[in-house]
């Protein structure tokens, strides 16, 4: 195989106990978007704080956004639960820390689960569809919004390497994490019954998240672009023998009925999206602030050898890592791994010469995620060591560490 990924999840909401959020499913949804968090026992012992924010939002498109209902009042939480990080991170520009005057694009229709993790982020901001995520990461780039959010792992799939090969092309940085919980609702015309669907359609992704359930109705499957823009199209055509997967808040915002709570695979289902900016950072964190940095770090070959190197850069110096993806392309020749790019080198902005940043391509990369600032000496100190032996490295951002999994709840 030309192309293959691996991964050690070292996401610590990973680790723990398996809370059963599908017990809660069974009743509607409460009509606000009350972003509720749910606590991570034992990772950090941040509480979460609500934040009122009843902003009726209208995106540029003249579509209504999460909140544009007009008869919807937000409470969403703060981000950070740890106040010392919340209080010290400051959004730069315009927009005050809960996002208000700041623009973030997210791919999808409003209602899609991308923007409910915008609003999870930064509860006042604007939020802008867009097509594609190419076309949020490149609204962002050009400075058409202030912001633009990715999801880049869940804990079904593993790593969004489309994304990631996305990221890597803009000279963008991290800004914030959210995990959000996405459970996945069946949602059809009112009126409809479960036993008229012949055909759901989906967001790839939660296609796949629903597998089981789907096999189980027995029904075709479609994608679409996105979880929200199948229940608009679904309601624009009033089609009547098709179903979409999407979150109960779509179903909300766009009137349909939910015909069931919970068809997601495995019912422990966490996406981690990433708010991205263009550099430098607006996001200034103070030395002993609870941190992650994120690096890509390209080497020759010979991984697995090199894995041992990056660890231990790492752990000689006391530093947890919370994410590490190996990627490797051995013939470059278009082979058919199932990634975005199978068979293709990686292909990374590399910001850190003099003049233009130029687009380089490389064979064998790692996603690396870890405990600390960058500005920290002990990450400083680990990332010069890996320069050593590797080929580039890129820091793709310094933000607050949030393990907190928030719910639409
Ligand atoms: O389609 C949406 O609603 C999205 O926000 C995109 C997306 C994804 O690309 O992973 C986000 C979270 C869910 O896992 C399903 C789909």
């Amino acid at each position: 195989m030309a192309y293959t990924s691996s991964s050690l999840h070292l996401h610590k909401h990973l680790l723990l106990p398996k809370t059963n959020p599908s017990s809660s499913y069974s009743r509607p949804p409460p009509p606000s978007f009350v972003a509720a968090a749910a606590k991570i026992n034992g990772v950090n012992g941040h509480s979460s704080k609500k934040s009122p924010n009843g902003k009726a939002q209208i995106n540029g498109d003249g579509k209504k956004g999460v909140n544009g209902s007009g008869r919807k009042k937000a409470a969403a939480q703060h981000i950070n639960g740890n106040d010392r990080i919340h209080l010290s991170v400051s959004t730069g520009g315009a927009g005050g820390q809960d996002g208000f005057g700041l623009r973030v694009a997210f791919q999808g229709a409003p209602g899609a689960y991308s923007e409910f993790a915008a609003k999870t982020a930064l509860p006042g901001c604007d939020t802008v569809p867009c097509r594609a995520f190419a076309d949020a990461l490149a609204a962002v780039d050009g400075g058409a919004v202030d912001r633009a959010i990715l999801p880049v792992e869940s804990t079904m799939e593993g790593t969004a390497l489309r994304n990631y090969d996305l990221l890597l092309r803009h000279d963008l940085v991290v800004v914030q994490e959210i995990n959000l919980f996405v459970h996945y609702c069946l949602l059809a015309m009112p009126g409809v019954r479960a036993a008229e669907v012949r055909r759901v359609i989906s967001h790839p992704m939660a296609l796949a998240h629903c597998g089981r359930a789907l096999a189980r109705l027995g029904v075709d499957r479609e994608p679409v672009e996105d979880t929200a823009g199948a229940v608009e199209m679904l309601r624009s055509n009033r089609m009547l023998d098709t179903a979409a997967i999407a979150s109960p808040r779509a179903a909300d915002l766009y009137g349909l009925d939910v015909l069931a709570h919970g068809l997601q695979d495995e019912s422990w289902n966490v996406t981690r999206f990433l708010l991205l900016s263009k550099p430098p950072s607006p996001v200034t964190l103070p030395m002993d602030a609870d941190a992650k940095t994120s690096m890509v770090v390209a080497h020759r070959g010979g991984s697995m050898m090199v894995v041992l190197k990056v660890l231990s850069a790492f752990s000689s110096r006391n530093i947890n890592l919370t994410k590490l993806e190996v990627i490797n392309n051995n013939d470059g020749g278009g082979g058919g791994g199932a990634a975005a790019s199978a068979g293709h080198p990686v292909m990374i902005l590399d910001t850190s010469a003099r003049g233009a940043p130029t687009l380089r391509a490389f064979p064998h990369v790692l996603y690396v995620d870890c405990e600390g600032a960058s500005h920290d000496p002990r990450v400083l100190d680990a990332i010069k060591e890996i320069e050593r032996f590797a080929v580039f490295v890129r820091v793709l951002g310094c933000y607050a560490a949030d393990s907190n999994v928030y719910d639409l709840q």
